[in-house]
Order: structure tokens, then sequence, then C-alpha cells
């Protein structure tokens, strides 16, 4: 399995503002190219945060990608995860259209009842007590065939999965902006490391639009 975290942030490390909106850090190539990564992917994964602030749909946009997918043999879109430990993601999420297989990891704790109302629209995984076991899930994940698996965020899960050791690559888009807000989100929230810390070996830097596209590479812990 590749795990590629892909985000945006400001240039003071932010993805959103305090109020947790969805917010345009990108711009239009660098969208166009988030684009062609999803569309590159088996799956792309969010945490229930990002379901609940943004409602993302998390398919490919473009017509002609989603056709070279099917030329392939392959779905029009790649299937969608997120990691919901108890079972928030609102039944007319976008995520849980017809669009795409979508994934819902939860833990134990998900009540019965939230699990009844998603398992008519995704599949259901099940991995820790109180809060998603990543590794577990991915692993099923795996099983189930899906290879190339594509983060959007948010913060939250992104530290959740360094600190699983389960990241092969970060690619950060850093935006014209400065956000500011010690309670915004950024790129890797979660508890934060204080020792053993990920690193990470620069592969590339690119100018688009009017910010700066970071390609790194995770070392092994
Ligand atoms: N600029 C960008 O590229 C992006 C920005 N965002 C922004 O990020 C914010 C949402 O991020 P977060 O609040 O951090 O939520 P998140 O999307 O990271 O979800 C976190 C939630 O996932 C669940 N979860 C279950 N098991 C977990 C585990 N093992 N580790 C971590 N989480 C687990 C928990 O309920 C937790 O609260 C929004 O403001 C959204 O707009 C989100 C995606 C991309
Ligand atoms: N790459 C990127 N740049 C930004 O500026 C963003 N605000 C985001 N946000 C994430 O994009 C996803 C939206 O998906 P759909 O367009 O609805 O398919 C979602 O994960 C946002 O949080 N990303």
């Amino acid at each position: 399995m590749h795990v590629v975290v892909n985000a945006a942030m400001s240039a003071d490390g932010k993805l959103s503002s305090r109020r947790r909106e969805q917010l345009a850090i990108s711009g239009e190539a660098d969208f166009e190219r988030v684009d062609r990564l999803r569309a590159e992917s088996d799956a792309v994964a969010v945490g229930v945060g990002t379901v609940l602030a943004d409602d993302p749909h998390l398919t490919v946009k473009d017509d002609d990608l989603r056709k070279r997918r099917r030329n392939d043999g392959r779905p029009g879109n790649p299937a969608r995860i997120v990691v919901d430990s108890s079972g928030r993601t609102p039944t007319d999420a976008a995520v849980l259209d017809d669009a795409a297989t979508t994934y819902v990891c939860l833990s134990e704790a998900a009540p019965v009842d939230r699990r009844a109302a998603l398992a008519d629209r995704a599949e259901l995984i099940t991995a820790g007590d109180d809060r998603v076991d990543l590794l577990r899930a991915f692993a099923t994940l795996r099983e189930a065939g899906l290879e190339r698996i594509m983060v959007e965020g948010g913060g939250e899960l992104i530290f959740s999965l360094f600190d699983a050791g389960l990241v092969d690559e970060l690619r950060v888009f850093v935006g014209p902006k400065v956000i500011g807000g010690r309670d915004a989100p950024t790129l890797a929230d979660g508890d934060g490391f204080v020792a053993a810390f990920p690193t990470l070996e620069l592969a590339a830097v690119d100018r688009l639009d009017a910010g700066v596209l970071l390609t790194w590479r995770v070392e092994d812990r």
C-alpha cells in the first residue's frame, strides 16, 4: 500500500480558519493537480471532521480523467474512505452518494443505530475500541484491493497517520494567505510529537499558482 497525504495550507501552516469552514487556499492549477492525483488513486480518505466541516464529494471532477479510468477497467471515481470512530457521518453527506463506493471506518464504540443508518450507503469496517485503529483499518482496506490511497485531511487524521507510520509521501501546497488563530486546524494536529519526530526527505519544490508545491518522502522511523 502507498499512502500520499495531500493538503493545502496557508503560509502560516493552517488548513482552514478557526471557523473550520472550507477555504480555497489552492488556485486553479493546484485544484487540477489534486484532481489528477485523485484519478491516479484507488481511494481518497478524509476524517469525519472534514466531512462535517466541508461535506466534500471526493470525486474526480474532470470528465476525461474519469473516462480514462473506465477505459483502464477501473471505476470512474476512486473509492472514498471516511475515518469516523462513532459513526457521525450524516446519511445525506455527499461522500455517501452513489458516485463511488464508500468505506466508513468505525470503532467498536459506534452505536448500533448509526451503524444501521450507514450500512445502507457504505461498506463498514470496524477497528479499534474507542477510536479507529488505523493500522488495522488500512490493512482491511488493502485486503479489499485498495493499494494507492490519497488522504486529503484534516489535521487530526493526518497526525494520526504519521503517528501510525502509515504515510509514504506528503504533498503540500503552500498558498499565499496568512490565516492565523491558535484554534485553526494545522497540517498535523492531534497530540503532536515530542520525540521520534517523523522526518522527511524533500523530493521536489515547484512554483504553482501563487504559491509553492512541496513534495516530501517520509523516511522510516
Ligand atoms: N486545506 C486543506 O487541504 C484541507 C482542509 N481541511 C480542513 O480541516 C478541518 C477538519 O479537520 P479536523 O477537524 O482535524 O478533522 P479530521 O478530518 O482530521 O477528522 C478527525 C476526526 O476523525 C475521527 N477519527 C477516528 N479515528 C481517528 C484517528 N485514529 N485519528 C484521528 N482522527 C480519528 C475523530 O472523530 C476525529 O475527530 C476543516 O476545517 C477542513 O476545512 C480538511 C481537508 C483538507
Ligand atoms: N487541495 C485543497 N486545496 C484547498 O484549498 C482546499 N480547501 C482543499 N480542501 C479539501 O478539498 C476537498 C473538497 O472535495 P470536493 O471538491 O468536494 O470533491 C475536501 O477534502 C476539502 O477539505 N483541498
